[in-house]
């Protein structure tokens, strides 16, 4: 089967799967959680986000509605995961490539609501692909920087300027 139709079935729950990827000399493994997308399912997507470093927030682009649903989950995700970096996601960008006119949330009105909740933007297609693999490097590339950056800056309660020894300096600041 297709990547797409093995894609088109309603979630109910979730479906988990790892993904392996490289950045620099290093390989990060995503466990990543495809949850249900309506909000019918709140409860029981929470159990699967909840401690979730990243969450990738899709909305159709051809769907004005779906977007406001999609505000529905970074509200929550607000609310419950502090140390969660949001990620939104406008799919279907290949009907878009077919017809500009089928676009139904204007991409301005969802860069600025991208920048007020501190999210990337990216618009993908799971039909051709497009960008979907810069989407989840995205995502490794950034959750291995704050991670060092979260391990420098509580290990001593905050960064001791002092300390030139310290390893992170070497690894990132060291000229
Ligand atoms: N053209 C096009 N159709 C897509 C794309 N992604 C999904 N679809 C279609 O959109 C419909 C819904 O896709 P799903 O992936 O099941 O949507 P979903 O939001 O995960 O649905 P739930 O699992 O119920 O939350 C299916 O008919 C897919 O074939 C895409 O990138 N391009």
């Amino acid at each position: 089967p297709s990547p797409l139709s093995a894609l088109a079935q309603t979630t109910i729950g979730a479906a988990f799967v790892a993904k392996v990827i490289a950045v620099g000399d290093r390989a990060v493994t995503l466990g990543i959680w495809d949850t249900a997308g309506s909000e019918r399912y709140e409860a029981m997507s929470r159990i699967y986000y909840r401690g979730a470093r990243a969450a990738i927030v899709c909305y159709d682009l051809t769907d004005g509605s779906s977007f406001q649903r999609a505000k529905f989950w970074v509200n929550e995700l607000q609310n419950f995961e502090e140390n969660c970096r949001i990620y939104l996601c406008g799919t279907k960008s290949d009907l878009l490539e077919e017809d500009r006119r089928r676009r139904g949330v204007d991409f301005h009105d969802v860069q600025d609501y991208a920048d007020e909740i501190k999210a990337e933007l990216f618009e993908t297609s799971s039909k051709t692909g497009q960008s979907v693999d810069e989407l989840f490097q995205k995502v490794a590339e950034d959750y291995v920087r704050f991670t060092a950056f979260q391990l420098m800056t509580e290990e001593k309660g905050g960064i001791d300027l002092s300390q030139k020894s310290s390893p992170y300096f070497y690894s990132c600041c060291h000229h």
